[in-house]
């Protein structure tokens, strides 16, 4: 048996364009300057499988996707992302900083697609096991700022980007009450504020698990 020490899991979330993306970079140097190694990823994607079906639920298709099998799709690609990715790089003693994970579904797929929750569950536990994030970082902001700022990043909208503003609107509404059922592993952080305010949040949330 080796003697490593298992890596921490630590997730992003939150509704679009809050600024995962910039921050997972941020928090990656965060540790690098600590000397701890690592792995950026996000969901879905991050196996060459997982980001074909990433493909396949962001583009927009003529075929409609009905909400059963986008929630599938989602954590299809998640079983391989953990099979090949995630648990490898805990196992080895790397860090795992993740752009979203299953609040994403618990959001998405249950606050503002309807999916029955205890469906979510009941798939979290037959392709997570007991893999869950050690923090996830959630950051929050009306749903009309974050659109705004991904609008000005990227020139076509994906799928889920197109939908309407009460979509956003359940969406974070969602995440909050994760943020409020889930206390002890989610830290609840205003992204409507400057980046150097946002970051130094993060970076005191993810200093409380060097210790
Ligand atoms: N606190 C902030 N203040 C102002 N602009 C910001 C802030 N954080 C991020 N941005 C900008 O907003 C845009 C979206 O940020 P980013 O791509 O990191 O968001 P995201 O949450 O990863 O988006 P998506 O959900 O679409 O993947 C980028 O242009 C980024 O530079
Ligand atoms: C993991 C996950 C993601 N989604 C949605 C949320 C976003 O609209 C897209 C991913 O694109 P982004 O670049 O991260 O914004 O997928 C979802 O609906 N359910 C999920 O579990």
């Amino acid at each position: 048996m080796s003697g490593m020490t298992r890596g921490k899991f630590i997730t992003l979330e939150g509704g679009e364009g809050v600024g995962k993306s910039t921050n997972l970079i941020f928090l990656q140097d965060y540790l690098k300057h600590r000397r701890i190694s690592a792995v950026v990823t996000r969901e879905p994607g991050g196996t060459p499988l997982a980001e074909k079906l990433r493909e396949v639920l962001l583009a927009h298709g003529s075929e409609s996707i009905a909400p059963t099998t986008e929630l599938l799709l989602m954590f299809a690609a998640r079983a391989q992302h953990i099979r090949h990715v995630i648990e490898p790089a805990l196992a080895r003693g790397e860090w795992v900083l993740c752009d979203r994970f299953t609040d994403a579904t618990y959001a998405y797929q249950g606050g503002a697609r309807h999916m029955d929750c205890a469906a979510i569950a009941w798939l979290e536990n037959l392709v997570q096991g007991s893999l869950r994030p050690d923090l996830t970082l959630l950051l929050d902001a009306p749903a009309e700022i974050g659109l705004a700022r991904a609008k000005g990043r990227r020139s076509e909208p994906d799928r889920f980007e197109t939908e309407k503003r009460r979509f956003f609107e359940d969406v974070r509404q969602a995440y909050l009450r994760l943020a409020a059922l889930h206390p002890e592993r989610i830290r609840l952080i205003a992204a409507d504020r400057p980046l150097p305010e946002v970051q130094a949040d993060l970076a005191a949330s993810l200093s409380a698990l060097l210790k």
